[in-house]
């Protein structure tokens, strides 16, 4: 393996490389080295992402950035790192956890941490191996990617890279690495990892280290009597529930809400048994393993809060006064309905609000619920007879469309004086034709299981524009097969 040298000298992949986390005190984390992986391949690659960090083309097609981004070499400068962490899993304190599997290669001059996720064991591997599987690190992939294209905050994905190495789950499968990248992957559970252990020098340190990097204004507050600390919380938590509310609006399901996989930027962040909506059914659990249905998809907003509260409770020694931990999480509770009315109107093709949409939205979710009718399919039909097509096209969607009928009725109301252009338009921006479907993901990791990763750039190139109509492709925008309700998908990964 290479050895890194001159950290801030731009090599051949036009990158310079710094790495801020490193500052923080040894006690964050552990310097180490990828573990290489046998003879990798391409499996999939974001030119999009590379774009944003500034990656040089040529090189981002090269073998050496095969070698590099499945951890088999490094470029000078890195500092690869693996952090600690705790948190809460299902409701229960899971005591230290940490980078298990994803190791930090350092931080980009424009400001993006590179981490390889599956590349080898790290001192917070507790009995994992490592490793991450080709199918999970495909979705992950597909969905940061696809994410972002909605416009829903999210950790990005550069690519996969697979290798036949042999990877033990419920049955054999390969191993794979993803390259993701944020402006950083600190999680609540950093914070709750050194509020457990008493450590308040490290948790200051923590908290100021975020605070000065991507929450400056918190210093200037005047509110909480001028405590930075309560003003972070509440940015957070204002963050979070903008997070929520596209996450319900789109109809996305995380399956994994554990205080560890909360970013402190308000990313969606760990992409395990995520699921897109089909039917709108609003206790629509997509992991299998979550047998209660803690993490249901009409759960997601409450659990969110239960995970500011951990959050809340770790910053508590830096904010000084239970009250005021508590006043810092009381704006969740209008932002998040805030934000999702503002959502939903732009789902709805309504620029501006009126006091009688919360009803129209209720009205429509009950009208879905009762025959648990396809969420994508179904905004994508209204947005397009809003620009003009047949609204027989809506009412197909219906078994029986008598509540579908009267509530067309005053939603024609309702737009009576909104200019039908602009609420078309706004309709065709909010609701996305493709989204990352278990069976569409399924199909793609089926091919790329046999060295065939075309359905993979064929989904990626989809999830980019997710908008747009890419004629000839609208299979990958109708109903999910029936086979599709069979994919059992866990927290094995
Ligand atoms: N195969 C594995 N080997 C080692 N550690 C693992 C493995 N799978 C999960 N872990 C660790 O278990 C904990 C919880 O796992 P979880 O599924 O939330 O995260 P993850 O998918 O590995 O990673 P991330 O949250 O970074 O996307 C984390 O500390 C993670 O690093
Ligand atoms: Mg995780």
């Amino acid at each position: 393996m290479n050895v890194p040298s001159d950290s801030m000298v731009a090599d051949e992949s036009g990158l310079r490389w710094r790495n801020d986390f490193a500052t923080l005190p040894p006690s964050f984390f552990t310097r180490l080295q990828p573990t290489p992986l046998p003879d990798p391949y391409w499996v999939g690659r974001s030119d999009a992402a590379a774009q944003q960090l500034g990656l040089d083309p040529d090189w981002f097609a090269s073998a050496e950035a095969l070698e590099v981004l499945t951890g088999n070499a490094l470029l000078p400068g890195m500092d690869p790192l693996a952090s600690v962490y705790s948190g809460h899993q299902f409701g229960v304190w899971a005591g230290q956890l940490g980078d298990g599997r994803a190791i930090m290669l350092g931080q980009t001059e424009t400001g993006y941490e590179m981490q390889l996720k599956g590349c080898g064991m790290t001192p917070y591997s507790r009995m994992g191996d490592g490793r991450a599987v080709l199918r999970s690190s495909i979705r992950e992939f597909l969905c940061s990617e696809a994410m972002h294209s909605l416009g829903i905050p999210t950790t990005r994905a550069l690519c996969v890279t697979g290798s036949d190495a042999r990877v033990r789950r419920e049955e054999i499968e390969t191993a794979a690495v993803v390259t993701r990248t944020a402006p950083s992957f600190i999680r609540f559970g950093h914070f709750e990892h050194f509020w457990a252990n008493d450590r308040l020098d490290e948790l200051r340190a923590l908290a100021d280290f975020v605070i000065d990097r991507f929450y400056p204004e918190c210093r200037l507050t005047e509110r909480f009597g001028c405590n930075a600390y309560a003003a972070f919380l509440e940015a957070v938590s204002e963050r979070t529930a903008a997070l929520m509310a596209q996450w319900q609006a789109v109809g996305f399901c995380h399956g994994v809400m554990n205080t560890d996989n909360m970013s402190i930027l308000g990313l969606t962040i760990d992409y395990g048994p995520f699921q897109f909506l089909d039917g709108f059914n609003p206790r629509h659990i997509c992991n299998h393993s979550d047998t209660g249905g803690r993490y249901a998809y009409n759960q997601q907003p409450n659990v969110a809060y239960w995970n500011l509260y951990c959050l809340g409770q770790g910053l508590l020694p830096l904010i000084g006064d239970k009250e005021v931990a508590v006043a810092a999480l009381q704006s969740y509770q209008t932002v998040f309905p805030r934000e999702f009315e503002g959502r939903m109107r732009a789902k709805l093709g309504l620029p501006d609000a009126q006091d009688s949409d919360r009803q129209l939205i209720e009205g429509l979710l009950t009208v879905l619920l009762k025959e648990q009718t396809d969420w994508t399919i179904f905004w994508r039909r209204l947005s397009q007879h809003r620009a003009g097509a047949n609204v027989q096209t809506v009412r197909d969607l219906f078994v029986d469309p008598t509540g579908i009928d009267a509530w067309l009725v005053s939603f024609s109301a309702r737009h009576a004086s909104v200019s039908p252009a602009l609420a078309a338009d706004l309709m065709c921006k909010s609701n996305p034709k493709f989204v990352l479907r278990n069976h569409l993901g399924q199909q793609a990791i089926e091919s790329a299981q046999r060295k065939d990763n075309a359905g993979v750039a064929t989904l990626l190139t989809l999830l980019e524009t997710p908008f747009e109509e890419h004629p000839g492709f609208d299979d990958y925008a109708g109903f999910p097969p029936d086979w599709a309700s069979s994919i059992e998908i866990s927290c094995s990964s």
